[in-house]
């Protein structure tokens, strides 16, 4: 499937401005992107519930710009599952394929088959609300399955879960794609989850595309600053200027929070001001006083204070043991391999 470079605009709001995508026929791709960034006005254009005001959807080779939604070989997955409250699972499940005139036996036969694969064959005769959420997101995915699409559509289907649930649910997700090897095109703001779901990513921002690639590619060199910050939790520091990072005048310096090692011989002595710890691993919240030299007296602060971007606040990724209290100084050393450089006026690596 590919994206040529669809624009589309509500009043005066540009929600997409020129995106282009070659989604890979068989793959999983995730749509990541701040709130209002565009996600669903993509999935919305796919699934032709929305005319784009420039550009094309191409499936298979073919625009289907004037193909109507319930023509296209798509199935849509929503947050908020949308199932039909007076049909029972088996009613959902099956009403897709009676409006597709499946002949009955067969289509019990599919229905029964895309249950028993998400597990919810023992749930058929319930209604959607004597089922938790969880179960309900997993009949949300039964009735896609059942429509047989060439490509599925999911829109933050594990937002509304549970932490538990979710990764229960994503496991699902991830095995039944690896089964049907349809292509699927999912949509989260939540970098976590883009990480862990999509063989790639595409981070968007205001309607544009930023990046795409395998997550950890662009975990690894994000092309920007806003896919730096964006992607990575805590997000990546960054100082301008390079400072206690090292000079690098009309460059903005970047290293991650796990890429920064507590080591009494670091270049960069901090304060540590917060620990938050959080079992398997902990983040300590610093502030570098200036950068190199050994001197904290309180003048020096004052003095970085109000050199350019000298007080600069530094996040660390440590491990659940490491004996580190508010108040503690310490020298930190990032790892030289893991600096980022970014153009300080364009945003752009360097
Ligand atoms: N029907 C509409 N009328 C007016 N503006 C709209 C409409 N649909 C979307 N927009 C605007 O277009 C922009 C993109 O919206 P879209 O829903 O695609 O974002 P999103 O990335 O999916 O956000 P979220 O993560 O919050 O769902 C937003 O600024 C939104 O307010």
């Amino acid at each position: 499937m590919r994206l040529e470079s669809l624009s589309k605009r509500y009043g005066r709001v540009t929600a997409l401005d020129g995106v282009d995508l070659e989604v890979r026929a068989g793959e999983l791709i995730t749509l990541v992107g701040p709130s209002g960034s565009g996600k669903s006005t993509i999935l919305r254009l796919i699934a032709g519930l929305d005319r784009p005001d420039a550009g094309r959807v191409l499936v298979d080779g073919e625009d289907v710009g004037r193909v109507p939604p319930h023509r296209r070989a798509i199935a849509m997955v929503f947050q908020d599952y949308a199932l039909y409250p007076h049909l029972t699972v088996r009613g959902n499940l099956l009403f897709g394929l009676r409006v597709r005139r499946v002949p009955r036996a067969e289509a019990d036969r599919q229905a029964r088959a895309a249950a028993e694969r998400l597990e919810i064959a023992d749930l058929l005769d319930r209604y959607p609300d004597q089922m938790s959420g969880g179960q309900r997101q997993r009949v949300a995915l039964a009735r896609a399955l059942v429509r047989d699409p060439s490509v599925y559509l999911l829109d933050e289907p594990l937002a509304s879960l549970d932490a538990q649930l979710r990764f229960a649910t994503r496991a699902d997700l991830l095995a039944m794609h690896q089964e049907l090897r349809t292509t699927m095109v999912h949509v989260t703001h939540d970098q976590a989850e883009a990480m862990t779901l999509g063989d790639r990513v595409v981070v968007l921002d205001r309607g544009r595309v930023r990046q795409v690639g395998p997550p950890q590619e662009v975990y690894d060199e994000p092309a920007d600053v806003f896919v730096a910050r964006f992607l990575g939790s805590p997000p990546m520091n960054l100082v301008v200027g390079g400072g206690v990072l090292g000079d690098a005048p009309g460059f903005t310096v970047g290293v991650r929070p796990e890429d920064l090692a507590i080591d009494p011989e670091g270049p960069i002595e901090v304060t540590v001001e917060a620990v938050e710890t959080l079992g398997s691993e902990a983040i300590l919240l610093t502030r570098a006083a200036a950068s190199g030299g050994a001197s904290t007296s309180a003048s020096a602060i004052a003095d970085a204070n109000a050199g350019a971007g000298a007080d600069t606040r530094l996040t660390v990724r440590t491990g659940p043991r490491h004996g580190v209290r508010p108040g503690d100084r310490l020298r930190l050393r990032p790892d030289p391999e893991r600096i980022h450089r970014f153009d300080t006026e364009t945003g752009r690596r360097r």
